[in-house]
Parts: structure tokens; sequence; C-alpha cells
């Protein structure tokens, strides 16, 4: 048996209801290790579904997630934060802890789940924050910052543990564009410079095309395309080339999931 999977995530016809409400219906997903896959489609279709089964927070009602080749919901507790030490979040809204200070929010990782010295953990937070660009935030508390800094730290915090799989749920969503491509500019700098695979949840299509390798659609519960991004940008399926175009006239129905 193969030890080093090739892919770093694996969907097998994955189906996820709540209650009587199928969101996901039979993913099929292959991603790559190192590959930077943005997940596109309508808002509520389930894109941070797929992303909190892969956490392992959900699990699939058929079907198999499976991490680096391991199903992720047949991990024992112990085994599941293991893999979850290995993966970053990277939250739309940042989510810093508002009474801690940045350097307090990225060492708390740090400090409850390895046993590195003080002066360690302050050298790895100094490394993260220099990485982002934000090495002078490191004793503010995020009330003083502004929402693209927070973004910034919110990127530090979630590759503190050097991830070797980062999760971003709208990571440019609310930002200027400026701010915007500065984030860019960092999924893909943070993704070569720790060799991490990363998973990028959005609707922002010149986020999207800047920082994929591949790409794929979710619609009506199922992974509709999954290609290069050159070929999603000439794609002739018409749920693709309506969404990428932002068009109201075409096939989309307007209601996210199957009833
Ligand atoms: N815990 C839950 N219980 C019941 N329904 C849920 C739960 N979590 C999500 N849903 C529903 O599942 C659907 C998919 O939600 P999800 O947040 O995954 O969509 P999304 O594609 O990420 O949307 P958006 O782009 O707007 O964030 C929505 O209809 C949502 O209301």
């Amino acid at each position: 048996m193969n030890t080093t999977p090739a892919s770093s995530v694996e969907m097998k016809d994955v189906h996820l209801a709540f209650g009587e409400k199928e969101i996901l219906s039979g993913i099929n997903l292959s991603v790559p290790q190192k590959a930077r896959l943005v997940i596109l489609g309508q808002s509520g279709g389930g894109k941070s579904t797929l992303l909190r089964l892969i956490l392992g927070i959900l699990r699939p009602t058929k079907g198999e997630v499976t991490f680096k080749g391991l199903t992720v919901s047949r991990m024992s507790r112990l085994r599941l934060n293991r893999m979850r030490q290995k993966i970053g979040m990277v939250y739309q809204y940042s989510a810093l802890i508002s009474s801690l200070s940045v350097r307090d929010n990225l060492a708390l990782p740090l400090e409850e789940l390895t046993r590195k010295s003080r002066d360690e953990i302050d050298q790895l937070v100094d490394e993260k924050l220099e990485l982002v660009g934000m090495a002078d935030a490191r004793d503010k508390m995020p009330a003083e910052l502004s929402g693209g800094m927070r973004k910034r730290i919110g990127l530090a915090r979630g590759i503190i543990m050097d991830p070797e799989l980062i999760l971003y749920d709208e990571p440019s969503a609310g930002l200027d564009p400026v701010i915007s491509s500065v984030i860019n500019e960092l999924i893909i700098s943070l993704s070569e410079k720790i060799g991490a695979t990363s998973i990028i949840v959005t609707h922002e299509m010149d986020s999207a095309f800047k920082v994929a390798t591949h790409m794929a659609m979710l619609y009506q519960g199922t992974i509709i395309a999954a290609d290069t991004p050159e070929r999603f940008k000439n794609s002739d399926n018409p749920v693709v080339a309506q969404f990428i175009a932002g068009e109201t006239e075409g096939p989309i129905l307007q209601a996210p999931q199957k009833t």
C-alpha cells in the first residue's frame, strides 16, 4: 500500500443532510498535495459544510472523507485532535479572541497543544507575524486593528502550527480591493513557504482566479466541474460560465440546493 497518498483530501460519494434537507448529494473531490483548490458555489450551497466535514466537525450521512489516506469519520477523538493540529483554519471574520493581545491569540494553540517553552512560542509568534507583515502588531489588541489587519492576524494564527492543510472560508470577503490583493498574495506565499495544501471557499471571482491552482464548482449538492483555472475560465458548462460571469440570465436556479 502506498503510504504517501497523492491527495491531501478526498471525498468519495459524500452525502450530508440536516434533518430532511440534503445539502450535499454525492460529492467526489480529490485535492492534490500542495494544491490551492478554490471551491466556488452559491450562497448556502454547502461550501462551509464541506470544510466542516474535512475537519470532522460533521460526519457524512453517506460516503467517505479522507485526510492523507485516513477516513476522518472513523478516527478516534485522539486521532481527530491530532489531525486538526495539522489543519489551519482561516475564517471570514478572523475569529480572534477580543480579550487577548495579538501575541496571545497566536500563542494560544501552541500553549494548549504543545510543550514549547515561552521563548520558543514567542519566536514562532514573531516568525508568523513577520510572514504576514504584521510584526508591529504583536502587542496590540484586536479592537485596535483594522479589518484587513485582523484578517492578516487570522492568517498568521491559521498557520501557527505549521499546518499541512489550510482551510480558508471567504478570506477576502468584505475587504477593499487593495487589502484583498494583499490577502491573495499572502495565501499564495504562505502555501509556497510552508508547503501546505490550501482549500479556499470564496465568492470573489478575482481572488479565485488569482490564487487557484485548481478549481471546483459546487452546484445543487454535487461537484459539477473540477478543473484548472484556465479551463474554468473557458468552460462551456453553462452553470460554470454563468457563475463566473456573474450573469443573472442562465440556468442557475435561485434556490441553492435540491428541495
Ligand atoms: N448545523 C446546521 N443545521 C441545519 N442546517 C445547516 C447547518 N449548517 C448549515 N446548514 C444549512 O446548510 C446549507 C449550507 O450551508 P453552508 O454554510 O455550508 O453554505 P455556504 O455555501 O458556505 O454558504 P455561504 O456562501 O452563504 O456562506 C444552508 O442552507 C444552511 O442553512
